[in-house]
């Protein structure tokens, strides 16, 4: 089973012995949040990142979750997207659609995939207009603490920098505090053209989670979860601090490796 710990400020932390018992997990989490929405407001907002977290959702495709969850409700919204055709290989949509939303039930206008005939600067403003819409109406949810939409859940993959979404270290986009959602054109992972959610508004979802897998990253889940000395990197999923949401990260073993409770679990 995986190990639980909850941290001052940094959320709850789940160690996973291996990558099915993360996925296991994970889809339950889901699971739980979508039905804990849809029953307290009727509606359930998540929004996807790329890479290898969309494989890792894959039990969600399989019993019980098909019976279970209450699909027609499902709202998807993408927490970054790299700024190519929706059929394009690097496509975030297409990953998704893919491996994921094709193999569940979700009513198709319900899925807000960017406008790929725009420019990112263009992109990103309509996105946020397509947000401000469904908040205008509730279908997603507002916060009470910031001027932000309040996704009921924000799911994050990290890269060996530490960066989420499309949120890069030392990149100015860190420092947005208006816009909801904002672009670059200077990733420094391909594609370099790419929207994001602002940190505003990942700190204002209801529910945040990231998964963090392989030794890769080992080093850079122990900066931005454990307490580090003052002199260190201060890096973007570091800068995951939920104003009243609940944040938890899904890490594997060898992600895990680096901290200081690993030691405990490994004995
Ligand atoms: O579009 C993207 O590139 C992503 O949304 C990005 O933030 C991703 O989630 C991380 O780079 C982790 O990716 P991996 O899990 O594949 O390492």
């Amino acid at each position: 089973m995986a190990l639980l710990e909850s941290k001052k400020d940094r959320g709850e932390v789940r160690i996973h012995e291996s990558l099915e018992e993360l996925s296991t997990d994970l889809a339950d989490y889901i699971a739980e949040l979508s039905e804990a929405s849809v029953k307290e407001r009727g509606f359930f907002a998540i929004a996807l990142s790329g890479g290898s977290l969309i494989s890792l959702m894959r039990n969600l495709c399989g019993a019980p979750y098909n019976k279970t969850v209450d699909w027609s409700k499902w709202y998807i919204f993408w927490a970054d997207e790299r700024v190519v055709a929706k059929n394009h290989v690097d496509s975030n949509y297409k990953l998704a659609k893919d491996h994921l939303l094709s193999k569940l039930p979700i009513v198709p206008s319900h899925v807000h995939s960017i406008n790929d005939s725009l420019t990112a600067e263009e992109a990103a403003n309509e996105y946020e207009f397509v947000i401000r819409q469904l908040v205008r109406t509730r279908v997603v949810n507002v916060s009470d603490v910031s001027d932000c939409p309040k996704f009921d859940l924000i799911l994050l993959g990290m890269g060996p920098d530490g960066h989420v979404a499309s949120l890069f270290p030392n990149h100015s986009v860190l420092e947005e505090k208006n816009e909801w959602v904002t672009f670059i054109t200077t990733s420094p992972k391909p594609p370099p053209e790419r929207i994001t959610l602002t940190l505003p508004v990942i700190n204002s979802a209801a529910n945040v989670a990231v998964v963090v897998t392989g030794i890769g990253k080992a080093e850079a889940a122990r900066l931005v979860i454990d307490d580090v000395e003052p002199e260190c990197p201060v890096l973007p999923a570091r800068m995951i601090e939920p104003a009243v949401g609940k944040l938890v990260w899904f890490l594997d073993n060898q992600a895990g490796s680096k901290l200081k409770c690993f030691s405990q679990f490994s004995k």
